[in-house]
């Protein structure tokens, strides 16, 4: 038993020499990073504001890239507007935590007044009800899922906060299985879709943002009550290209200290394409990929795009 607190970063260090990081607990049936199940009761009580906005996706589906649209079409298209600060701090991450020192997403929230950007990776029933009782907006991005697990594989295997990928191919049944940190990808992209007339939710998908991100952009911009000029758009897009939020230190995680992400293993900002998973499914984990998703998204009709 540990007498004393110990730093972030000696915790973070411990876990790197460790086969088990920072390990996963259930909240719900849902596997989620031990800090936010420990601080749970706190997190699903959260109550927002009827005029904040909730970002919400599976991990690694585009989270950084639709934050950084509403934050630029938030703020007119102002690229120094948008330097002001980390994405972390302009639009908090809702259930986040970690060891102390490091702020809390319900912290940094309380610093803030609405109207207030939020992100989330929630499944949807876990989502406080607070939000579905104010009637918040809810913008909902999902990417095909054998793209998005190629995403996550990389990203736990330079995110020391997340458990230890092991192979690819364990790290594949895991996934399919929903044994990593927010659980089950199936449940949650259909979890939203199930909810989105009801809710109000703008359902995106990466797929259509890469393939004509002004369109996308448009449709946002409409979602939030928002009329901007078409030079203003089309700075929006050029300023959320891959390569130009790659370089952008305020959105390429590189102000996360490396012994939390060691971009030296993979880069957060990757390779943001469509399709990348053919590099990495050999044809028979495809096929078994494929047989099993066709049994977990029976009787949906989510329309992914594996490539565009
Ligand atoms: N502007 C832009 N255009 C295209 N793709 C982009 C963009 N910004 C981020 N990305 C890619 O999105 C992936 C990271 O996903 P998230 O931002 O959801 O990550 S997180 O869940 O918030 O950690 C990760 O995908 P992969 O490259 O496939 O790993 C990022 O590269």
């Amino acid at each position: 038993m540990e007498k004393t607190q110990l730093s972030y970063e000696e915790t973070i260090r411990r876990a790197q020499g460790s086969m088990e990081r920072f390990p996963l607990k259930n909240v719900n049936g849902v596997p989620l990073m031990c800090y936010i199940a420990d601080n749970w009761d706190s997190i699903s009580a959260f109550c927002p504001d009827p005029s904040d906005l909730l970002i919400a996706t599976y991990p690694k589906a585009g989270t950084t890239w639709t934050q950084e649209i509403v934050d630029l079409l938030l703020n007119n298209g102002d690229a120094e507007a948008c330097k002001r600060a980390p994405i972390v701090e302009r639009i908090p991450f809702l259930e986040i935590c970690s060891p102390p020192p490091i702020p809390s997403g319900l912290d940094l929230l309380k610093k803030m007044s609405p109207p207030r950007v939020i992100k989330t990776h929630l499944p949807f029933q876990l989502v406080p009800e607070g939000f579905w009782k104010n009637k918040c907006k809810v913008i909902y991005v999902a990417r095909n899922a054998k793209d998005n697990l190629v995403s996550y594989y990389h990203f736990d295997r330079m995110n020391f906060t997340q458990p230890e990928p092991g192979p690819w191919e364990e790290y594949l049944n895991k996934f399919m299985k929903g044994e990593v940190g927010w659980g089950s990808w199936y449940d949650h992209v259909k979890g939203y879709w199930r909810e989105r007339e009801k809710r109000n939710i703008l359902y995106l998908f990466y797929e259509d943002m890469k393939e004509n991100p002004r369109r996308e952009v448009e449709r946002i911009m409409r979602y939030l009550g928002l009329s901007l000029s078409d030079d203003v758009i089309e700075r929006i897009v050029q300023l959320t290209s891959f390569k130009i939020m790659k370089d952008n230190p305020m959105v390429n995680y590189t102000f996360i200290p490396d012994f939390v992400f060691d971009q030296s293993i993979s880069p957060f900002m990757r390779k943001g394409e469509v399709g990348d998973w053919t590099n990495h499914f050999t044809p028979a984990q495809s096929q078994l990929f494929d047989e099993d998703y066709a049994r977990q998204m029976k009787g949906e009709d989510i329309p992914f795009r594996t490539n565009i």
